[in-house]
């Protein structure tokens, strides 16, 4: 279990803002920190991983003690048991998969792991290929596969998925999945990506200003309070009825006008709860 209470006095472009956050979080789930940019996410995972040093409070992870500003414990990086993939995680060019992954083996560890983990990340194919010709989606499975070589007590992530393309994003929403459960981790990710934190946490805390409002479950935390569903668009033309039709990505829709004093080009914005959606199945 983690528990921790962190304090820290954050320079932001608005002025000095306190981060002041504490929670526990139970071995094995997977939890996401959501908030706007600047609330502070990034700086909670440095604190975690003993990147950034906070100005008070405590960090416990299954009975160790990371950080203690009172007793003035203050755990190295190297000694804290953590994995961390970050949206541009940076492998070593000259290296090859295998051996990008092989580094991040602790001394006592038997190389077998390696194979193991190719095979789980699927890039068993790709060993000993150099990093500089793989996709970014694939250099992020090899960024995964050496988070997780050391078995760590806790895996950062942050926004790991943001620079990259969406069918590989949802391919490897799957794999995080997959290897979170079977190495039994516990989980913090940082994303911005409902679709993502719905699909992959069992606890989503949101954060403001450095404060976190809510710890709860990604369904209740979309569903409650949360406005309809919108969509954006843009103004083409006025069709003889009077609707607007609105390009949606690349596809012409005609939607009734309410009153407001619309023209063409205007970018305007559907709430889905004034529409009937029809929602056919487009596969997985
Ligand atoms: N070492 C530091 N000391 C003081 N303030 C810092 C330090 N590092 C970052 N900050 C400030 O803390 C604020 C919060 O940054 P942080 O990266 O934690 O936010 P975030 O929620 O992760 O944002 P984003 O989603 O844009 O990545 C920023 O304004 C940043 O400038």
């Amino acid at each position: 279990m983690i528990n921790f209470s962190l304090q820290k006095n954050l320079h932001t472009a608005a002025g000095e803002m306190q981060l002041n956050v504490s929670a526990r979080i139970e071995r094995g789930q997977f939890v996401s920190l959501y908030g706007a940019s600047g609330a502070g996410k990034t700086s909670i995972l440095r604190m975690l991983a003993g990147f950034m040093k906070p100005d008070n409070g405590f960090i416990n992870v299954n009975n160790a003690v990371w950080f203690n500003a009172s007793a003035k414990r203050n755990a190295e990086p190297q000694q804290r048991r953590i994995g961390f993939v970050f949206q541009d995680y940076a492998l070593f060019p000259n290296m090859n998969v295998r051996e990008n992954v092989l580094f991040a083996l602790g001394r006592n560890e038997s190389p077998t792991i390696v194979d193991e983990l190719l095979e789980v990340t699927g890039l068993t194919n790709f060993a000993g290929r150099k990093i500089q010709t793989l996709s970014g989606g694939q250099q992020q499975r090899v960024a995964l596969a050496r988070a997780i070589a050391n078995k760590p007590a806790i895996l950062l992530l942050d926004e790991p998925l943001s620079a990259i393309d969406n069918e590989m994003r949802v391919y490897l929403q799957d794999t995080l999945k997959a290897i979170h459960q079977r190495y039994n981790l516990t989980t913090i990710l940082v994303s911005h990506n409902a679709q993502e934190i719905i699909k992959l946490s069992d606890v989503v805390i949101h954060l403001t200003q450095g404060r976190f409002q809510q710890q709860t479950t990604p369904a209740l935390f979309f569903q409650n309070g949360q406005e309809a569903a919108k969509i954006t668009g843009h103004i083409v033309s006025f069709d003889e009825q009077g609707n607007a039709v609105v390009l949606i990505e690349n596809r012409l829709v005609s939607i009734p006008v309410a009153g407001e004093i619309l023209t063409s080009n205007d970018r305007v914005e559907i709430n889905c709860s004034n529409i009937k959606p029809a929602i056919p199945k487009q596969g997985k």
